[in-house]
């Protein structure tokens, strides 16, 4: 049977890994994100390399937005990314330390939730330079909530101290099967 696309949500993912074979973590991801039933590949963005903000002093990350389209319900698709959050989390270097893998829930259509299990949207990613740039460079005109558009909120934080971010033209996410 056909999939009816038409009741679909536009969601925007945040991915980040900075411990462990990184490139290939953020690759396996999103193979399993859409490994499953329910999320449509819109846009894959380049990768970057990025200074960790917040946090006890880590390695860099590489940071990389999927935007999809989805049937999943907010909660289901929050049970995908922590399932495939776990997968990845089994590789560990060293006991309790970085995570292999972040995926974060940065929009899911229109919809505003504000549960501490889960909030969308994501209220910090307005001043993530490690999200804003690979957005932009996809979807410069998508807006967060009431905040206008994503290359805007990313020229609001240009220069500001701690959120270097380079792109790794080196680096191109295959589009998953
Ligand atoms: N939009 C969201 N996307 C993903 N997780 C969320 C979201 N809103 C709330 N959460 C909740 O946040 C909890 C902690 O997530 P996690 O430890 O990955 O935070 P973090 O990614 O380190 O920090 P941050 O929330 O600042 O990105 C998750 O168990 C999840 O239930
Ligand atoms: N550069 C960078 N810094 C972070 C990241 C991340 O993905 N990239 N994720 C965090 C928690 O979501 C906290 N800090």
């Amino acid at each position: 049977m056909r999939t009816d696309w038409t009741q679909a949500r536009r969601v925007v993912l945040s991915l980040g890994s900075n411990l462990g074979a990184r490139m290939e973590t953020l690759q396996g991801a999103i193979d399993s994100l859409f490994e499953a039933r329910g999320l449509r590949l819109v846009e894959l963005s380049p990768v970057y390399e990025t200074a960790p903000v917040g946090g006890p002093e880590q390695d860099p990350y590489l940071n990389a937005v999927v935007v999809a389209d989805t049937l999943l319900t907010l909660d289901t698709l929050l049970e995908r990314t922590q399932g495939v959050e776990e997968a990845f989390h089994r590789l560990r270097e060293v006991r309790w330390g970085p995570r292999t893998l972040d995926v974060d829930i940065i929009a899911y259509g229109d919809e505003t939730r504000t549960d501490p299990e889960l909030t969308v949207p994501h209220p910090r990613a307005h001043e993530r330079v490690f999200v804003l740039q690979p957005w932009s460079d996809v979807q410069p005109d998508a807006e967060i909530a009431g905040r206008g558009p994503v290359r805007a909120l990313l020229s609001d934080l240009d220069g500001q101290d701690g959120q270097d971010v380079r792109r790794r033209d080196d680096l191109v996410l295959r589009v998953p099967e």
